[in-house]
């Protein structure tokens, strides 16, 4: 499908895009992309992270043709959207957001209207085939407005499949599905995923980015505030917290403690926060018992990842 017949090493590059939606009525005008620079690696579970009103939808919008980009410049498979569109649009399935289908279709008509929409020669078709895999092979032939949110769902995947795109968006594909569904949706895009495609998605459960995703970009107002391998992003959430009860009360904390990233609860109970991979426990308490702090009690606390999300995307705020 590439004119060059060689595969490009980044399924998606985004330079310098930028995108304001113009003032409209009591409306101000709103920059929502403020200069993107994101390479996505072919045949990566890409995780695309950032509070709401991020800009996550924006970026996909654009790249899906909903939404014109400002500035900067969009390369799907090596095509430039500017000058390529047809050939980014069909490099590209995207699962929108938002459920929005004909009621009055089976889904394997609506998945044969789409192929016709993309031009997918009728012996090239493979409808059922995707229908199955899906687990609505039995609901082929039902009207849509008879399927459960979780069909429809699953049926929005298949939808954004029908042309076998490289490259699969998904954006919030999971919110409002069960756990049992989820798990099936997932194990079909891993399913895809071993077979090639680039997988491209938003969410929100942090969870279900870290065990998808291999890499990680979170983005904040409009920028990307941390593009890294999962693996790397994680050991840079590795912050911990030490809690350490004094055996009788102190006044203040010790100067000699000070260079430490630590506070005094109202309760007297020192709180140390440090990084697992740098600072060992050990040394910690050693520091406080040289500092005159003697030690009644001791725990600590994983930042967990929601924490740690959170905290990363105040900093920027
Ligand atoms: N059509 C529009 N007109 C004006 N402003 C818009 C429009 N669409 C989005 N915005 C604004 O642009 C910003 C980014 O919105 P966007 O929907 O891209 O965020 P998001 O990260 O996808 O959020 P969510 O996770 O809630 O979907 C928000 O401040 C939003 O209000």
């Amino acid at each position: 499908m590439n004119s060059q017949n060689t595969f490009p090493d980044f399924a998606i590059e985004l330079t310098g895009l930028q995108k304001t939606y113009e003032a409209k009525g009591k409306m101000e005008a709103k920059r929502a992309l403020k200069g993107i620079d994101l390479k996505i690696p072919r045949g990566s579970i890409f995780g695309l992270l950032g509070p709401n009103g991020a800009g996550k939808s924006t970026l996909i919008n654009i790249m899906s043709g909903l939404v014109n980009k400002s500035e900067g410049q969009v390369k799907v498979w090596d095509y430039d959207l500017d000058t390529n569109p047809r050939e980014v649009a069909s490099a590209l399935g995207v699962v929108p957001q938002e459920v929005n289908m004909d009621p009055f279709f089976t889904p394997r008509e609506s998945m044969e209207l789409m192929a016709g929409f993309y031009g997918v020669p009728e012996k090239e078709r493979r409808s059922d085939e995707i229908l199955e895999a899906l687990g609505l092979g039995d609901k082929k032939d039902a009207y849509v407005r008879q399927l459960s949110g979780g069909m429809k769902r699953r049926l929005m995947v298949a939808k954004a499949m029908v042309h076998t795109p490289p490259i699969l968006i998904l954006d919030e594909p999971t919110a409002g599905v069960d756990v049992e569904l989820r798990r099936q949706l997932w194990e079909y895009v891993k399913e895809l995923h071993a077979k090639g495609t680039t997988i491209v998605l938003t969410t929100h459960y942090l969870e279900e980015a870290q065990e998808m995703c291999d890499q990680i970009a979170i983005i904040n107002h409009g920028e990307v505030i941390a593009c890294e391998s999962t693996d790397t992003l994680l050991s840079r959430m590795d912050r911990k917290k030490l809690i350490v009860h004094p055996e009788t009360a102190i006044d203040e904390i010790p100067e000699t403690l000070k260079d430490l990233d630590i506070a005094m609860r109202p309760d007297g109970a020192l709180i140390v926060s440090y990084r697992a991979n740098e600072t060992r426990v050990m040394d910690l308490l050693n520091r406080m018992r040289e500092s005159g702090v003697r030690i009644k009690d001791l725990a600590t606390e994983e930042a967990d990842l929601e924490d740690v999300f959170v905290s990363m995307t105040r900093e920027e705020a």
